[in-house]
């Protein structure tokens, strides 16, 4: 082992939910495909841990990875120690504690996360090392303008990971290669040819006790101002002539910047809702407002819609129409990119009664393609169809890929601190238009397909 394959990556939250349930299952899986040989996990809460504790910890999460020599080795090295990361002398202790270049995590909640950053920014962290950061980055975008400032006294730019495990590697490339490696679909995709895109994100999951998150969050931050708009930016960014992180970022940014509300009317281009009591799946879910540990009085929306034009040479007039809701009737995760009727369908030819339509899944990730053809029987009559493909699943979770580029030094998949801020100046109208009250906090049962006032289309 060469000293420099030699790094501890040190999780800050050690015993919360999404170290078990994400990063150490994630992390296992790039263990045991042979990655960073020379890790070392370091896992440190305020929580009367010891280094047995902790360990057994690990084990569990890595079990799905069996009994992979590497990964056990990890596993039975770990160490933990009790910490307040809010306190000078106890982060001095974890850094410390690590060898070789030093990765931190932050699975913390984000108010003890920025608190944390503001005392390393003060003690200073070892040459080298990566900051990992969770969603949300910030409140608004001043909030992460000032966030990406004192980031910004810690370590370059290059080395902070602002974590988006929605857009793994897989589908990053799974958008780009559809795009960009064939000349079938690239030549269509502008407002020549597309009469609007949805990008939707429908789960029947519920809050699933994530109240003390997600009750300040609501839907519109924490998936379409943190994941959806990232995917709108695949959607529509340009060509990058190469994938290395710069170009691709930029790439990405670029697109961000020119994107804005409809007509730039907060009020109209949105929609909240929040579910009441209903069934999902079979199960009795009570209504938001009642679930553990909400505040009503706050009206947090779980369910979110917004219409967004962006303002290039290539989309101009395209409606981009984005939607996360939770408990809903049925999971959907898909871009559904609808065309232009055709210019003209000879007569004779008769039928045509559905757009023609790309529709990219994540979760699983499929493609399917819709259009018109000579059916059976009559020639002269169309018939819809639909084209399938797989994508194929990644070789990692994608808390592995995410961690991947951490413990490599790659930042292509980590959200740059410009476009953290730009997809806040993109939302932070449409909050301020519902704190004024000006768009209803709709209702929706718990188990239907959301409100009847919505901004999707109807069709797609
Ligand atoms: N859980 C999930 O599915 C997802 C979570 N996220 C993000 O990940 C982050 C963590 O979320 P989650 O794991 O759910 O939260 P949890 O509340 O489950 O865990 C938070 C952890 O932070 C620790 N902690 C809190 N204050 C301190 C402190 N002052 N010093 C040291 N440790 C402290 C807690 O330890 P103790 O209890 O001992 O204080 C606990 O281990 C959040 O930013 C969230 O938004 C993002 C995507 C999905
Ligand atoms: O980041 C989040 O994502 C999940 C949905 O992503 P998935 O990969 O688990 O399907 C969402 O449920 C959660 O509210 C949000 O914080």
């Amino acid at each position: 082992m060469t000293t420099d394959s030699v790094q501890t990556l040190l999780v800050l939250g050690a015993s919360g939910d999404l170290t078990a349930r994400l990063l150490l299952p994630g992390l296992a899986g790039l263990l045991a495909g042979g990655a960073a040989p020379g890790l070392a996990l370091v896992g440190s809460g305020t929580d009367d841990w010891d280094d047995e504790r902790w360990r057994s910890r690990v084990t569990e999460s890595f079990a799905a990875a069996g009994g992979d020599p590497a990964v056990a080795r990890v596993a039975g090295t770990a160490r933990y120690l009790r910490a307040d990361v809010t306190r000078p002398d106890d982060l001095r202790r974890l850094l410390a504690a690590c060898e070789g270049r030093v990765a931190i995590f932050f699975a913390l909640p984000p108010a003890v996360t920025a608190a944390a950053c503001a005392v390393l920014a003060d003690i200073g962290v070892p040459a080298g090392t990566r900051l990992v950061l969770e969603k949300p980055f910030g409140t608004d975008a001043q909030s992460a303008r000032q966030l990406n400032e004192l980031l910004s006294r810690l370590v370059p730019e290059d080395q902070v990971h602002r974590v988006d495990h929605f857009l793994g590697k897989s589908t990053v490339l799974n958008i780009l290669g559809l795009r960009f490696a064939n000349r079938i679909f690239e030549p269509l995709l502008s407002s020549a040819h597309v009469e609007s895109v949805d990008i939707v994100f429908d789960e029947s999951l519920a809050l699933e006790g994530r109240a003390g998150y997600y009750d300040r969050a609501g839907a519109l931050a924490d998936m379409i101002q943190s994941h959806l708009l990232q995917v709108l930016a695949l959607l529509v960014m340009e060509a990058p002539p190469t994938l290395d992180a710069r170009e691709f970022r930029d790439r990405k940014a670029q697109v961000l910047r020119a994107t804005r509300l409809w007509d730039d009317d907060p009020a109209a281009c949105s929609r909240r809702a929040r579910y009441a009591a209903g069934a999902v799946d079979g199960r009795q879910l009570p209504a938001y407002a009642d679930e553990a540990g909400v505040d009503p009085a706050r009206g947090t929306e779980t369910l979110a819609e917004l219409v967004v034009a962006v303002d290039t040479w290539r989309w101009a007039g395209v409606p981009f129409r984005l939607r996360s809701g939770k408990a809903l009737s049925a999971t959907r995760k898909e871009a559904v990119i609808t065309f232009k009727p055709p210019q003209r369908v000879p007569d004779g030819l008769t039928g045509w009664n559905r757009h023609d339509r790309l529709r990219i899944g994540f979760g699983p990730d499929r493609l399917h393609l819709d259009f018109s053809i000579n059916g059976p029987g009559d020639p002269f009559v169309l018939d819809p169809v639909t084209l399938d493909a797989e994508f194929g699943p990644g070789d990692l979770p994608p808390y592995g890929e995410v961690l991947r580029g951490v413990l490599e030094g790659d930042p292509t998949l980590s959200v740059r601190g410009d476009t953290a801020e730009e997809c806040w100046r993109i939302v932070d109208p449409v909050l301020a238009a519902w704190r004024s009250g000006a768009v209803p906090l709709l209702e929706y049962p718990a188990g239907s397909t959301g409100p009847a006032d919505s901004l999707l289309r109807a069709d797609a």
